[in-house]
């Protein structure tokens, strides 16, 4: 482990969200990890850690409500490091249609689904999570990605460069027409802007080539939108940090999400980037064919 501090990553969510898959990114990411231990167990697997050098990702599957569970869960990130181990959690989880489809696809007997359907099972399961949800440092919707795109999320999450950084932002584009994400802190709605797409030269390009970008750099609509955006989170960064909120998500839609809210969001990024912090990036819906 570089000079990073050590972390413990509580790996929570939906069962078929993905806790599995994501436990083993993370072994490749060189952390240790442990699955569904007791969650009473969990904060002595803490303190336990402290010390042996290796980031730690411990697996929560939640198969019924377990309030006095939660308890020791909830103390231990409130308090949000324990003797220098820094503390966080990750909720993953997909809408109900994916879950479904996961589960029948994969033939795997949902964990709960006993006397009931599978759909049933995710309703009832989403309801009593609640609580871990709202824990979370980090909630990701994992409907729109493959597994690979989750680890390559993973990657940057928890790369050492990331590790540093107390409060990492998140800028994602999409397109509203494939539907939003549930996992965002904000969202800013692009579609007000002179669509580039309407423009036979510009239609098959995106928001990350020149000719695009010249396109809406000529757009002083474009350019007051920036400006609202950039001067809100200017102000909402350094009150986050204040607050020790670990992650912040922002989404910016546009109608197909691949040419305004791309161009937006590496606009947001070079500011960020400019003024010294490392933002992540993610363009959900740049690589869909259009139409
Ligand atoms: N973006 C994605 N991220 C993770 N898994 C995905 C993704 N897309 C499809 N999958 C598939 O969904 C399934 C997720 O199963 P996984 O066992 O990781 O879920 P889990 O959250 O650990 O659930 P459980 O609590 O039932 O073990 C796997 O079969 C995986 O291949």
């Amino acid at each position: 482990m570089s000079g990073a501090q050590q972390r413990l990553v509580l790996v929570t969510g939906l069962s078929g969200a993905g806790k599995s898959v994501a436990l083993k990114y993370l072994e490749d990411l060189g952390f240790q990890w442990v699955d569904n231990p007791p969650m009473e167990l969990i904060p002595q697997l803490a303190e336990l850690s402290v010390g042996s050098g290796r980031h730690v990702a411990v697996g929560v599957h939640l198969r019924e409500p377990d309030p006095h569970g939660l308890i020791h869960l909830q103390e231990l990130c409130r308090e949000r490091a324990c003797a220098g181990l820094r503390v966080e959690s990750l909720y993953l989880e997909a809408n109900v249609e994916m879950l479904v489809t996961r589960y029948r696809e994969t033939r795997r007997r949902h964990p709960l689904a006993l006397g009931v359907t599978v759909r049933e099972a995710v309703e009832r399961e989403i309801a009593f999570q609640e609580p871990l949800r709202e824990m979370a440092d980090l909630v990701v919707d994992t409907s729109n990605m493959t597994p690979r795109e989750l680890k390559e999320l993973l990657d940057k999450l928890y790369d050492h460069d990331a590790m540093g950084e107390d409060l990492t932002v998140f800028l994602r584009s999409f397109g509203f027409k494939h539907g939003a994400n549930t996992d965002a802190d904000m969202v800013f709605d692009g579609r007000f802007l002179a669509n580039p797409h309407y423009d036979p030269q510009l239609r098959h390009l995106s928001g990350l080539d020149a000719p695009v970008r010249d396109f809406l750099e000529r757009d002083d609509e474009a350019e007051r939108f920036l400006t609202h955006m950039v001067n809100l989170l200017d102000y909402l960064i350094p009150r986050f940090r204040a607050e020790r909120k670990r992650y912040l998500t922002i989404d910016i839609g546009c109608t197909g999400g691949r040419h305004r809210s791309v161009y937006l969001v590496e606009r947001l990024r070079d500011h960020l980037n400019q003024h010294g912090h490392a933002a992540l990036v993610r363009h959900r819906d740049l690589d869909r064919h259009h139409g």
